[in-house]
């Protein structure tokens, strides 16, 4: 066994260098080292956990820092803030870890990464320790979005965002949950089999799961498990899907033999989707920006058993008004992804205010370019799996009030079942520390 990786600490530390240095994402360079098959048994999930709880409560980690190194988290060589944070995250996150393996793993690492800081490491972890109970946060009261940042870790204009918007109670449970991990959620291919059906597989394997409360075709899996240890995952029988994504192909409610378009399709979760609910007839056509951005779409596709997709290089900004108009479209749009912090922490620290507005402009001319290919008494979803009202209600009062042909449909009207996830205007919104799903925002249109 080659013991220089044989260790999911310094695996995790390699991954979290990576991250950061090459501003890329942890999931592929995870996969990678899982797949390489030296981690056995429990240190497979440490090195997830170590990887993902670090980037998700990087705020937290770096606040601690500052609290017990006499040299700030920002003036440290990133070699020696990465090991701090890997320490720190063992000491006050992880129960099943004693502090003494984590200290000592730590400084055995950095003894390897730092040599020279390897006793600031051992002093800093071993001070956080006998001081732990003297933390404190900055006063919710006078500083409640630096308290929600630092106790919670999430970029200070997000949280600020989230009190504006939900008011602090709301905002501190949203941000509690945004700092765990996320659910895992499958949609069961019904052009194979039933959910029922596929429920019986997980039992028979040992695999805890549990139907979806709002979605038919939702289940969300309880054990831990690895994707593609799932049963009849390679043969198509299953996606990995979060319940909120699924509800959106349900509101749109194409029908088999319609012609619909997924406007913004990579990769594919939702065209297949859309798809499996037409039971494979009439057509789907799903465009991207690049014909890179088509092969996942084409790959769920054929893995799934589905043939009505017609993947194409398009860009949804500015149509060929040649192409037939459509029964249905969905506009799956661009976001900053503000909804799905639980899945790509890493991707928190890198966004700006700048992206939302960038992206708001980005999705007003998608929007209105898809519709202009809606056929008269036809019906569009527009969609996004962000928080902000600029990148959602604002895009739709915006078109709405460009478009008089267009109106907006009421989905508590149409869906009375989902009414915990439809505002008084008829929108779409489901809330992680509410729904139990992603962030996620929908509204139904309807061209006269
Ligand atoms: C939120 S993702 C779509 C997710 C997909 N609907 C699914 O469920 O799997 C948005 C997609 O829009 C694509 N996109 C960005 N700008 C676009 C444009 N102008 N026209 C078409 N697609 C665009 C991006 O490349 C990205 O793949």
């Amino acid at each position: 066994m080659n013991q220089s990786t044989a260790d999911p600490r310094r695996s995790a530390y390699d991954i979290l260098v990576r991250v950061e240095r090459e501003r890329t994402f942890a999931e592929p360079l995870i996969d990678r080292e899982l797949s390489g098959g030296i981690l056995r048994g429990p240190d497979r999930g440490l090195l997830t956990e170590l990887v993902y709880g670090v980037l998700r409560r990087t705020a937290t980690l770096d606040y601690l820092v500052d609290l017990f190194c006499a040299t700030r988290a920002a003036k440290l060589e990133r070699a020696v803030l990465i090991l701090l944070r890997l320490g720190l995250y063992q000491i006050f996150f992880l129960d099943r870890i004693p502090v003494s393996a984590a200290v000592n793993e730590t400084v055995t690492l950095a003894r390897e990464k730092a040599p020279r800081a390897s006793g600031l490491v051992n002093a800093v972890l071993r001070r956080s320790d006998r001081e732990r109970s003297l933390v404190s946060w900055p006063d919710r009261e006078l500083d409640p979005a630096g308290y929600l940042s630092l106790r919670h870790s999430h970029p200070r204009w997000i949280v600020e965002g989230w009190i504006a918007q939900l008011g602090f109670e709301d905002a501190e449970a949203l941000a509690a949950v945004m700092a765990t991990p996320p659910p895992l959620t499958v949609r069961v291919n019904t052009l194979r089999t039933s959910r029922e059906a596929y429920l019986d597989l997980l039992k028979e394997a040992g695999t805890e799961a549990e139907p979806t409360r709002h979605s038919p075709h939702g289940i969300r899996i309880l054990s831990r498990t690895a994707v593609a240890a799932l049963p009849g995952f390679g043969e198509g029988l299953a996606i990995v899907q979060d319940e909120s994504s699924q509800l959106a192909s349900l509101l749109l409610e194409p029908r088999p033999g319609e012609r619909v378009l997924d406007a913004c399709a990579s990769p594919g979760g939702k065209a297949t989707h859309l798809a499996q609910i037409m039971s494979d007839r009439g057509e789907v056509i799903a465009w991207d920006v690049a014909e890179k951005k088509l092969v996942p779409i084409t790959d769920n596709a054929r893995r799934l058993g589905i043939g009505i997709i017609r993947p194409a290089v398009a860009d949804a900004r500015n149509p060929e008004q040649t192409v037939a108009p459509f029964d249905r479209i969905l506009v799956d749009a661009p976001c900053s992804a503000l909804g799905v912090l639980r899945r790509t922490p890493e991707g928190k620290w890198w966004k700006t205010p700048d992206d939302v507005a960038r992206l708001a402009q980005s999705q007003r001319r998608i929007l209105a370019g898809a519709a202009s290919l809606l056929k008269p008494g036809g019906t569009l979803l527009y969609s996004t799996c962000s928080t902000t009202t600029d990148e959602n209600e604002s895009i739709i009062e915006d078109f709405l009030s460009h478009h008089a042909d267009f109106m907006l449909e009421d989905l508590n009207y149409h869906f009375p079942c989902l009414s915990e996830l439809i505002t008084g205007r008829g929108m779409f919104r489901s809330w992680p520390h509410c729904h139990g799903m992603d962030g996620f925002f929908a509204a139904r249109l309807r061209r006269a």
